[in-house]
């Protein structure tokens, strides 16, 4: 069963938030985390980002994608706006940072961000936010704005029991490397781009 393991306060660069671990196990390494800006108003419309986990873009400032600066693009905004990040552990579209590495590799060989998932016999994109539903349950969180390009995360709160209000966009300009991996994001997961 799914469980907040611990619960802490953590001043930032982008201000104060309280940090909630999820896990079925308190053994558990690698528990999903929500990040409450301090001043989250959870009687009214909370904005919330659901972030899978991305170690190359977030910590070594990759430019394959664009994960790190939607992760600060969010913190900022919920700061600013009130609201929380649920940071799941679904690292490389929930293949693993091993097979994201692999499939990076054959990305240097010429395919794609999708076609690298399947030449490796692996899912475009093996993720299901049923469990970050799960978690704004467990925080009492009923009516939300999501920050996102993503539509299956839009999907997912469908008949979820939550109220979705408003998408709101987090797009990033693009750079020098990244421009065909979100023009593929656009294209076959039709992420609600506009800049690409
Ligand atoms: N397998 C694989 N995963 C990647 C690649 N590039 C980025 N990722 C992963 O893609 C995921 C991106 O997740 P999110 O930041 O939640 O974003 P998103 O699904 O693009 O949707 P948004 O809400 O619009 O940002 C992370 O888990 C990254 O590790 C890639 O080329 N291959
Ligand atoms: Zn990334």
């Amino acid at each position: 069963m799914l469980t907040i393991q611990a619960q802490s306060n953590i001043p930032t660069d982008f201000g104060m938030f309280t940090v909630y671990a999820f896990s079925e196990h308190e053994e558990d390494w690698n528990p999903h985390l929500v990040w409450v800006a301090e001043n989250t108003d959870f009687s009214k419309t909370v904005n919330v980002r659901f972030h899978s986990e991305c170690i190359t873009g977030e910590i070594f400032h990759s430019k394959k994608c664009e994960c790190g600066q939607q992760l600060d693009a969010a913190m900022k905004y919920m700061s600013e706006n009130g609201g929380m990040i649920i940071y799941l552990r679904q690292e490389g579209r929930n293949i693993g940072i091993i097979n994201k590495l692999r499939a990076y590799a054959l990305q240097e060989k010429g395919f794609d961000t999708v076609e690298a998932n399947l030449k490796l016999g692996l899912p475009a994109d093996g993720r299901n936010f049923d469990v970050a539903v799960e978690m704004l349950k467990m925080l009492n969180v009923k009516e939300i704005n999501l920050l996102t390009n993503n539509p299956d995360k839009l999907k997912s709160l469908e008949n979820s029991g939550i109220i979705l209000h408003h998408r709101v966009p987090l797009e990033i300009e693009s750079n020098d490397v990244n421009e065909s991996y979100l023009s593929k994001k656009k294209d076959y997961f039709g992420h609600l781009l506009e800049k690409v």
